[in-house]
């Protein structure tokens, strides 16, 4: 379970966090979505002891990460933004050098090596070298170094950003199965559908706030289910119907240049913010 409360950063004279509460039950994926800037990858450093809060307090699994800092840490994995792995290095000598720094005994380390390597389907690539992968296999190692002291909670810091949309959604795939293995998972993202898609609960994120938060289809029928969109002059302009037959009945006998289509949560984020988050 993570908990938070008025969590606060500032970087100088630039406040990245303006105040966040939040709770995170234990076996939830969380999404916290927002645009370039919005304060995700802050909210992750603080949680995972990168860097410090500058108010408020943060517990993982009731271990405050301020007082009880080695304890929280234990608690999470961290997939960070970066591919911080070693490209000189197969996959399995980068996670055996991170089993080292967790002081894994050899032999329980080699197995749960190979065990996690099964499970993030990299078997067959353990004696490559990191640079000789794609995107998507070194996500997989990154995935699987985080996994590698049993982690109560996963931390995933934008996990697809950059990948091609088949290779999206295999480690979506992943990611909801570590769910169902029951680690509870906090995600940031500024993909819409990738929120849409895993996420129990979506928090909205603006400028260092948490502008709504909820499951991410009662985000949408807040809106109602249907847009019909105009592109003009002006831009493009939206409308929100309750359901189809509403959104049809609202376009007959109107010009043409109208789209149907179902909301989604990009509508809900900018009718929250008045921003797009891509
Ligand atoms: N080390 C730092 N020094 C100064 N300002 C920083 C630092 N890290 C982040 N910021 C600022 O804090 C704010 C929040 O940044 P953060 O990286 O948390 O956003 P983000 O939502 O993760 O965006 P991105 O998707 O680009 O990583 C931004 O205004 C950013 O410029």
């Amino acid at each position: 379970m993570i908990q938070i409360e008025n969590l606060q950063k500032t970087y100088g004279k630039t406040r990245a966090l303006a105040g966040i509460d939040l709770v995170v039950p234990e076996g939830e994926l969380f999404a916290y979505l927002g645009p370039n800037g919005a304060g995700k990858t802050t909210t992750i450093r603080i949680l995972t002891g990168l860097t410090q809060l500058t108010g408020g307090t943060a517990l993982l699994n009731a271990h405050d990460i301020r007082t009880r800092s080695r304890a929280a840490k234990r608690q999470c994995g961290l997939v960070p933004q970066q591919i911080n792995l070693d490209g000189e290095l197969t996959v399995r000598e980068n996670l055996d050098i991170h089993g080292r720094l967790f002081a894994m005994p050899a032999t329980k380390r080699k197995q749960r090596i190979a065990g996690l390597l099964d499970y993030v389907e990299l078997s067959d690539r353990s004696d490559s070298l990191v640079k000789q992968l794609s995107g998507g296999l070194k996500r997989r190692v990154l995935i699987a170094r985080a996994l590698l002291h049993h982690p109560r909670i996963l931390f995933l810091d934008e996990p697809t950003v950059g990948l091609d949309a088949d290779i999206r959604r295999r480690i979506w795939g992943l990611i909801k199965k570590i769910q169902q293995d029951g680690t509870t998972i906090f995600l940031t993202t500024h993909y819409i559908e990738e929120a849409e898609f895993l996420a129990d609960r979506v928090a909205f994120l603006d400028e260092g706030r948490i502008v709504a938060l909820d499951r991410p289809d009662r985000l949408i029928a807040e809106l109602g289910g249907w847009a019909v969109d105009q592109l003009a002059d002006s831009g493009m302009k939206t409308w929100y119907y309750p359901d189809r037959e509403a959104a049809r009945d609202a376009m007959a006998g109107r010009d043409t240049g109208f789209t149907l289509r179902r909301v989604n949560l990009e509508d809900a984020y900018l009718a929250q913010t008045g921003k797009k988050v891509q």
